[in-house]
């Protein structure tokens, strides 16, 4: 019997497969968008690199995804039953603070709070439905990214607004890639020695196609950049991040805006792409910011420039609210690959206590520290595991569910 596990983000869907004790990966890979609509990179990782399966496909949906996902895996021989389907699921709204058992009511109730995810939970409700018609016999299961911030100060969750949106609306942050910023955050504690330390302070900056940022103090997130959805914080690869909220007053007061144009423009044609206008995708705009003779207008790099300088100040306020920092994270797609990101987030942190050795980020291969020798404070690169955790997730709800129905 093995366990699955789909982590639909949202510009790629990753997948892997684990043993039934979810504590060997079987085989893993992802659909990788790109920031392209329709066609797709399908990766399959087999035994070693030079025999992964790679192909280029027009796959429209996250469910066509989870078709080539089966097919493949049996095509490649995996053809243990799978018992359980684990899923990285980005909003539990106030109502899932723990992993559940996905059925026809925990569907809806997702549903109903998709409009808060419009880029995550359509593509997840996607895959729930697909992986019903391929995997009948297999239990799927649920695992949030907000629950790591269930227990964030007060003052870091309810917004300087009149307190009845909070009350009446539920208009509070919760925070977003919190499997992410979990497991960073004890694997971070086990490179530097500082397991169970009350009095480690860390920031993880997880830079994917949706980028946040981090405070934890002795393993407890205290504050976060993502809000009540995951616009809010630093500039991303279609997001905005945060804005003044006034731009939006103005668009709909004066140039015929609506609601849905205003989410529309805010989740799916700012950040990276808004500003560079040339891709979402890292990898092509740093490709596009280096050759400006091709790429004209310079606004590529300008991209890069303004996403490094949130993600700096981000590092810089949360260090003076944790009073000192003893080290930062780097990780998902853009932190654990681009060097030349990280070298320019770090320009300008030595005063933090925090000196990149460039060789080292040069020559990075997660996990990893960059910091000089003699840096106070550590720089780390760490390569996410969320699938990991989604996975011993589903195993231990399903454990207690069975358990559950024993007694
Ligand atoms: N080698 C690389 N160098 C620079 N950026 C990269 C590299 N590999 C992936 N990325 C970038 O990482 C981002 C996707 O990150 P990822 O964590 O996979 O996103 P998500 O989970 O949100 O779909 C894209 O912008 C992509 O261009
Ligand atoms: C919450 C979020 O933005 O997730 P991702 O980066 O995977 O799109
Ligand atoms: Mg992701």
């Amino acid at each position: 019997m093995s366990i699955l596990v789909l982590n639909a983000g949202s510009s790629t869907l990753k997948f892997s497969l684990f043993n039934g004790d979810a504590d060997e990966v079987l085989c893993r890979g992802m659909v990788d968008w790109q920031g392209r609509k329709n066609v797709a990179t399908l990766k399959l990782e087999l035994a070693s690199p030079s025999e992964d399966l790679v192909e280029h496909a027009e796959l429209p949906n996250y469910g066509d995804a989870v078709s080539w996902i089966c097919r493949s895996l049996d095509e490649h021989g995996f053809r243990d039953p799978i018992r359980a389907v684990g899923h990285r699921v980005v909003h539990g709204g106030t109502e899932f603070g723990e992993p559940v058992v996905i059925d026809e009511s925990v569907n809806i109730r997702l549903q109903k709070i998709s409009k808060l995810a419009p880029l995550h939970h359509p593509p997840v409700l996607a895959t729930f439905q697909a992986t019903r018609r391929e995997l009948r016999d297999a239990k799927q299961v649920a695992v949030f990214d907000t629950t790591f911030f269930a227990n964030l100060p007060r003052k870091s969750i309810v917004y300087p607004v009149p307190y009845d949106w909070f009350e009446r609306y539920g208009v509070r942050r919760f925070g977003f890639h919190g499997i992410s910023h979990s497991y960073c955050a004890k694997r971070a504690e086990q490179l530097m020695d500082r397991v169970g330390d009350p009095k480690f302070r860390l920031i993880v900056c997880h830079l994917g196609s949706g980028a946040s940022a981090t405070a934890i103090v002795g393993g407890q997130p205290i504050n976060t950049t993502m809000g009540f959805t995951p616009l809010e914080g630093l500039m991303m690869g279609t997001r905005s991040g945060s804005i003044d909220p006034g731009i939006l007053i103005h668009l709909l007061q004066e140039h015929g805006y609506d609601a849905a144009g205003l989410q529309e423009k805010l989740n799916r044609h700012s950040g990276l792409l808004g500003v560079s206008g040339v891709s979402s995708d890292f990898r092509t705009i740093e490709k596009a910011a280096a050759n400006p003779q091709i790429n004209g207008n310079g606004r590529a790099a300008l991209a890069i420039e303004m996403f490094a300088d949130r993600i700096r100040s981000t590092i810089g306020s949360f260090s003076v609210s944790m009073g000192g920092v003893d080290g930062i994270v780097f990780t998902a797609g853009i932190g654990e690959n681009s060097s030349t990101l990280r070298a320019q987030v770090c320009k300008g942190l030595e005063c933090l206590g925090l000196e990149l050795d460039s060789t080292q980020n040069d020559n990075a291969v997660p996990d990893c520290d960059i910091a000089t020798r003699d840096s106070q404070a550590r720089i780390l690169v760490i390569r996410t595991q969320e699938e990991q955790m989604v996975a011993q997730e589903t195993l231990r709800v399903l454990d207690q569910s069975r358990s559950t129905i024993r007694t």
